[in-house]
């Protein structure tokens, strides 16, 4: 099959490598022409995914519109802050889009199929999720996503192309959902990387994941999704690996703020995106429009946007009056 990839980042180099050693003819586009030219160089994206050989066969394309002319399938890998103006690309394009961005437009509250809905207006969207590190599927680790579309043969295709045998493929017809929870989790994982940073334990973390799940389906049910969703790979999943894993720039993020660095000398310093960071003012925004209660994501915004001191912050989730647990 003739699939572009477009976002040569950590997840869309390691997406593309899956696909191109499956014998699929596959295309890496990337805004940054120097990050393609590193890997033409180096037959590795040394600066994303460190260590990982990229098979020869890999076409590198700096020009969008050459790379999607003739595509078949098309990943977005960009981050979600560039996802509205990297799709522009697929405006007159007809087959399958597979989005894996984990985001919220600020602007619009919408998720990346919501934006693609509006960029490629022709495209039969598929948003895969999940628990899924990009060096750990790199590295061949035993890995479960799911595929979520409101096309069910379109589903099943990204399905059935992505299914393999480290890499399983879950399908669901709750897209908003499974983008929801992909997108959501990232702003808990800052909440849980901070606990690591005053160097709280293990019980406090599996308080904030557990109550970030409530939260979680809280504000995905009132946006329309469905409440098991949640608790499924895109939810309970994701939120488990980035809150626990060392590998995940959003727990990293938060356990930095944590120690004591400011959120301008993180952004300043940081190689690689923690989409946890513009999903708070996201999240907040929508909360707050659909007047939603979201303790842990206020407390996140807050120290990310209001410049609250952590230790307040915790003071002031552990100080609200008890309560029913559901
Ligand atoms: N890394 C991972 O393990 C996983 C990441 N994701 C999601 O995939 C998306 C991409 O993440 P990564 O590949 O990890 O990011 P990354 O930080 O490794 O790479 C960033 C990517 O975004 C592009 N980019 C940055 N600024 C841009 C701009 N102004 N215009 C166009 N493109 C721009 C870069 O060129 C690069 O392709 C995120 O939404 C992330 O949450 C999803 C699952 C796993
Ligand atoms: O989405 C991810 C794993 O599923 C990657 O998480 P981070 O962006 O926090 O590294």
């Amino acid at each position: 099959m003739r699939i572009t990839v477009l976002g040569a980042g950590a997840w869309g180099t390691a997406l593309a490598r899956m696909l191109a050693c499956r014998g699929h003819d596959v295309t890496l586009w990337d805004y940054f022409p120097a990050t393609l030219e590193a890997i033409a160089r180096t037959g590795q994206n040394e600066r994303y995914l460190p260590g990982i050989e990229l098979p020869t066969g890999l076409r590198l394309e700096p020009d969008a519109g050459r790379a999607v002319d003739g595509a078949e399938l098309v990943v977005v890998a960009s981050v979600s802050r560039a996802f509205r103006t990297v799709t522009q690309c697929l405006e007159r394009f007809t087959g399958v889009v597979v989005t894996v961005t984990k985001g919220i437009e600020y602007e619009t509250g919408l998720t990346m199929s919501g934006v693609l809905r509006e960029t490629a207006p022709r495209a039969r969207v598929v948003a895969l999720s999940g628990p899924s590190l990009a060096l750990e599927v790199a590295r061949g680790v035993p890995t479960a996503v799911v595929a979520a579309g409101k096309d069910a043969e379109a589903t099943r295709q990204v399905q059935m192309l992505f299914h393999g045998p480290t890499f399983r493929v879950y399908s669901s017809s709750d897209l908003l959902g499974v983008e929801l929870g992909g997108a959501l989790k990232n702003v808990f994982a800052i909440g849980a990387g901070v606990c690591d940073g005053l160097g709280f334990g293990d019980n406090s973390k599996a308080a904030l994941v557990t109550r970030a799940i409530a939260e979680m389906r809280r504000l995905g049910v009132a946006c329309g999704a469905r409440a098991e969703t949640f608790s499924g790979l895109s939810g309970i999943g994701d939120l488990m690996v980035t809150c626990f894993s060392k590998l995940s720039r959003n727990r990293q993020f938060g356990e930095r703020l944590g120690r004591g660095e400011s959120v301008d000398q993180i952004l300043a310093t940081m190689t690689a995106v923690a989409e946890g960071y513009p999903t708070a003012r996201s999240a907040h925004a929508l909360a707050r429009r659909l007047e939603v209660e979201t303790p842990i994501i206020d407390q996140v915004y807050a120290m990310l946007y209001e410049g609250k001191d952590v230790r307040q912050t915790v003071q002031d989730l552990l100080s609200r009056e008890s309560k029913p647990e559901d």
